[in-house]
C-alpha cells in the first residue's frame, strides 16, 4: 500500500533545508511526498529543483509588534488555511512533517482539523511562535538540543537533532576553486551569513578585506541582493547571494568559517568539522536563540564566537587568525562530538506512526 507525506515549512532556508534532507530517505521508504508552503516563498525556489509535487497557500506573519500588516495578515492565514485543508484533501497523507515557519501553522492546524496525525521539529533551543501555536495539535515534537526538551510537553517531546542534506558532505574541492577563481596555494575563508545574509558581517568582513586578502581568499555568501558591486572585480574576494548545488563544494574548499549561529547552519559544520567563528544574531534582533546555540558550541569546544555588538574589523580579523592558528584544535574537538543521525531518527518516528496506524485502520 502506497505511503503520503506532506512537508511544509519556509520562509527561511532553516526552515526548509532540513525538510530536503530527509527527501532521499522517504523516498527509499516508500513515500509519495509533497510539499505545501507559501505562493512564492524561499521554500518554492528550494523545492523546485526537486521532483516533487508544490502547493502554495496565503500566509501571514505572526507578530509581537505593532505593524499595519498585523489587520491584514489574519486573513491570509486563514486563507491558506482554507487552502491547505482542501489540498491536503485532495493529497489525503497518512502524516504531516513541519519544519517551522509561519507557513506552517496553517498546514498543521488543517492536517489536524482532518486528523491527520503531524510531527513537527523545532531546531532552536527554544520553540519559535509558529511551533508554539502548532504543539498542542502535534503527535510528536522532534528538537535539537537536549536543552530544548524542558520546553516541550514530555509525552511529545523526541531529541532528533537536525537533518542535514548527505551531499553536503560529498562536495569537490577543485569544483569550488574553479568557481571563485582561487589557486589551490592559499587558505580559504568562508563567509556565510545565514541564508538571508547578515549585513552586519557583510559590512565587518568588506571593511576588513585588504588585511584578511594577506592570508586568505574569501568566499563570501552575502545574501539576496546584498553583492558589493565594487568588489566584483577583487581578486581573491568571491561573493554569491546564496548557494545551492555548489555550497557542497564551497564546504569543501573552506579551511576556515565565519557563520552567523543558526540551529541548521551549526549542525552542519559540526558534521563537517569546519573550524568556525560564529557571530550569533544579537538579542535585540531576535529572540536570542543564536546567543544559545553560539555559547553552548563555544562551550563544547567546538567554536569561537565574537558578539555582534563588539564586532569590528581589526576584531574579526584578529579572531579569523586566531582560528586558523587553533584550527586542529577545533577539528579534533569536533571529531568527539556524537552528533545524531537525525534523518534516520525522523524518518524511522513518522513512519512509525504511518505504520502503526495503517495497522490499526487494518484491524
Ligand atoms: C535571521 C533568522 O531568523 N535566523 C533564523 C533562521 O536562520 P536561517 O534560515 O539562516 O537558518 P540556519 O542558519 O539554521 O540554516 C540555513 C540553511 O540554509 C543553507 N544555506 C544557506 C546559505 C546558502 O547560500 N545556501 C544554503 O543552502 C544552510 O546550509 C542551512 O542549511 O532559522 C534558524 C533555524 O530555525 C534560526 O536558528 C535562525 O536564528
Amino acid at each position: 500500500m502506497s505511503k503520503k507525506i506532506v512537508l511544509t515549512g519556509g520562509g527561511t532556508a532553516g526552515h526548509i533545508t532540513p525538510n530536503i534532507a530527509l527527501l532521499p530517505r522517504l523516498s527509499q521508504l516508500g513515500y509519495e511526498i509533497s510539499y505545501i508552503g507559501s505562493y512564492n516563498g524561499m521554500e518554492k525556489k528550494l523545492i523546485e529543483d526537486y521532483d516533487i509535487p508544490y502547493y502554495g497557500i496565503s500566509t501571514g506573519k505572526f507578530r509581537r509588534y505593532f505593524d499595519l500588516k498585523n489587520f491584514t495578515d489574519p486573513f491570509r492565514v486563514i486563507k491558506g488555511y482554507g487552502e491547505a485543508r482542501k489540498y491536503l484533501k485532495e493529497i489525503r497523507p497518512d502524516i504531516v512533517f513541519s519544519k517551522g515557519g509561519f507557513v506552517s501553522v496553517p498546514v498543521v492546524r488543517a492536517a489536524s482539523s482532518l486528523k491527520i496525525p503531524c510531527v513537527i521539529h523545532e531546531s532552536d533551543m527554544t520553540p519559535g511562535l509558529a511551533n508554539k501555536l502548532c504543539i498542542p495539535v502535534a503527535a510528536k515534537v522532534c528538537c535539537n538540543f537536549p536543552e530544548t526538551l524542558h520546553s516541550l510537553p514530555t509525552e511529545k517531546a523526541v531529541l532528533t537533532g537536525s537533518p542535514i542534506r548527505d551531499e553536503l558532505s560529498k562536495g569537490n574541492k577543485l569544483a569550488a576553486l574553479e568557481l571563485c577563481h582561487f589557486t589551490a596555494n592559499k587558505p580559504v575563508l568562508m563567509v556565510i551569513g545565514g541564508s538571508l545574509g547578515a549585513a552586519s558581517i557583510n559590512q565587518a568582513v568588506r571593511e576588513a578585506l585588504p588585511k584578511l586578502l594577506n592570508d586568505f581568499q574569501i568566499v563570501h555568501i552575502c545574501g539576496h541582493e546584498k553583492i558589493d558591486n565594487l568588489l566584483l572585480n577583487q581578486s581573491g574576494y568571491a561573493q554569491f547571494e546564496y548557494l545551492k548545488a555548489e555550497l557542497k563544494d564551497v564546504f569543501a574548499m573552506a579551511d576556515v568559517v565565519v557563520s552567523r549561529a543558526g540551529a541548521n547552519a551549526i549542525c552542519e559544520l559540526l558534521a563537517l568539522k569546519k573550524p568556525n567563528l560564529l557571530i550569533p544574531l544579537s538579542a535585540g534582533s531576535s529572540r536570542g536563540d543564536q546567543i544559545l546555540n553560539a555559547r553552548s558550541f563555544e562551550t563544547q569546544g567546538y567554536s569561537m564566537v565574537i558578539d555582534e555588538d563588539y564586532l569590528s574589523p581589526d576584531l574579526l580579523v584578529e579572531k579569523v587568525q586566531e582560528l586558523y592558528f587553533n584550527r586542529q584544535t577545533y577539528i579534533n574537538a569536533m571529531g568527539k562530538s556524537q552528533q545524531m543521525n537525525a534523518t534516520k531518527t525522523i524518518t524511522e518516528l513518522l513512519d512509525g506512526i504511518v505504520e502503526e496506524n495503517k495497522a490499526g485502520k487494518g484491524k
